[in-house]
């Protein structure tokens, strides 16, 4: 599937007198099933590797977590060290609104509240929802690697040895309730998400998709993917969007910069492991989540910043001009037309579509934590 999503559905929603209230676009999308590939070997891998598109691997052995982490061994062997989570009233965690709360249980209790939709104990209501992103002892200062964090859990489960050893950055612990959605987001890192329990639907969004996606730092603020808001987000639905459903023992690939929805249809638990793609000279060494971006591209920012503030010294029109100058210039000289496929990021998509670098939206990026 190219060139945007596949809308299913489309149509206004009228207020009584027939005042056009909103345009809601429905874009449920096709399950990708292209994207599954079956018993693949590293070579394999490799070569799927450099096309740096999504795909899952079905069939990989990734050890005996699959048949294992039951709820009961997961709570016992996982221990109760203390764990951060975000606590939820819906489904559809807003990172805009703040409809959550970041809260902390024991590991064992976060499992068995996870794994049900009605609770004896809660913080804020009995159908709160629940979701572990585990991190390391202390998130500013250390990585999270399960191997550190759950050695009884961590050895049952086979990290493929589909990537170099020193580009390892680190290994999280996904648990979520099920319905739980996680808002698109991208991360700097290449990412195995490794499904062990439960099914999850992951919508992904490619890199070239950046403009249409209404970014607020490394997240989208489009949150109801599947019913758009078209008045707010009229460039939405020129995204390029795919869909896969993984189930337990699915790994998927997410390479760097691709966005990425996640719901969990059933209570979940996944690792995922993060990769370095690029020279580790790139990356920002106090980076400990991984979606810090990089150097270059943070310096880039900065300059431009630098870049707006000499252009404030003009006058309102004198401004304009130059900034349509710097922004050709940057769609010139950098941005990927479709005609230099080298990088590897524009393979072979002869209608990849013309986006224009929009300034206001990147230069006021707020970081926040996923
Ligand atoms: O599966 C999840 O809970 C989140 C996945 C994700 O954001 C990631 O692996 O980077
Ligand atoms: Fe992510």
């Amino acid at each position: 599937m190219r060139n945007g999503s596949k809308s299913v559905m489309e149509g206004s929603v009228l207020l009584e007198g027939s005042v056009l209230l909103a345009s809601v676009t429905s874009t449920l999308t096709p399950v990708t099933s292209n994207l599954i590939k079956s018993n693949v070997s590293k070579e394999t891998f490799n070569d799927l590797y450099k096309k740096r598109r999504p795909i899952v691997l079905r069939g990989v052995d990734i050890g005996p977590c699959v048949e294992r982490w039951t709820v009961d061994y997961l709570a016992s062997k996982g221990g109760d060290r203390e764990v951060k989570i975000h606590v939820s009233k819906t489904s559809q965690m807003d990172f805009i609104n703040k409809n959550f709360m970041y809260r902390s249980l024991p590991f064992s209790e976060l499992v068995k509240r996870a794994s049900k939709t009605k609770q004896e104990e809660y913080f804020a209501e009995e159908t709160e929802k629940y979701y572990l992103r585990a991190l390391g002892d202390d998130p500013r200062k250390d990585i999270a690697d399960i191997r550190v964090q759950f050695p009884n859990l961590a050895s049952d489960i086979n990290i493929p040895p589909f990537f170099p050893e020193e580009k390892f950055f680190s290994s999280v612990f996904r648990i979520a309730s099920p319905d739980l959605q996680l808002w698109t987001h991208y991360d700097v890192m290449d990412n195995f998400l490794i499904q062990v329990q439960g099914r999850k639907r992951v919508i992904l969004f490619s890199p070239s998709s950046v403009n249409f996606l209404y970014m607020n730092g490394d997240k989208s603020e489009v949150l109801e993917i599947d019913t758009v808001d078209t008045f707010r987000f009229p460039l939405f639905s020129k995204a390029e969007r795919y869909e896969v459903i993984l189930e337990p023992g699915d790994i998927l690939f997410i390479p760097a910069l691709w966005f990425h929805n996640v719901i969990s249809l059933e209570f979940g638990v996944a690792v995922n492991v993060f990769w370095k793609h690029l020279d580790d000279s790139m990356y920002d060494t106090k980076d400990t989540y991984g979606n810090k971006d990089p150097l270059p591209a943070t310096r880039a920012f900065q300059i431009t910043d630098r870049a707006i503030k000499a252009l404030e010294e003009m006058p309102a029109e004198y401004r304009d001009f130059y900034a349509r100058r710097l922004i050709s210039r940057i769609e010139q000289k950098a941005v990927n037309h479709g005609d230099k496929s080298d990088d590897g990021f524009h393979s072979d998509k002869p209608d990849d579509e013309f986006h224009s670098v929009k300034l206001d939206d990147e230069f006021h990026r707020v970081k926040l934590e996923d």
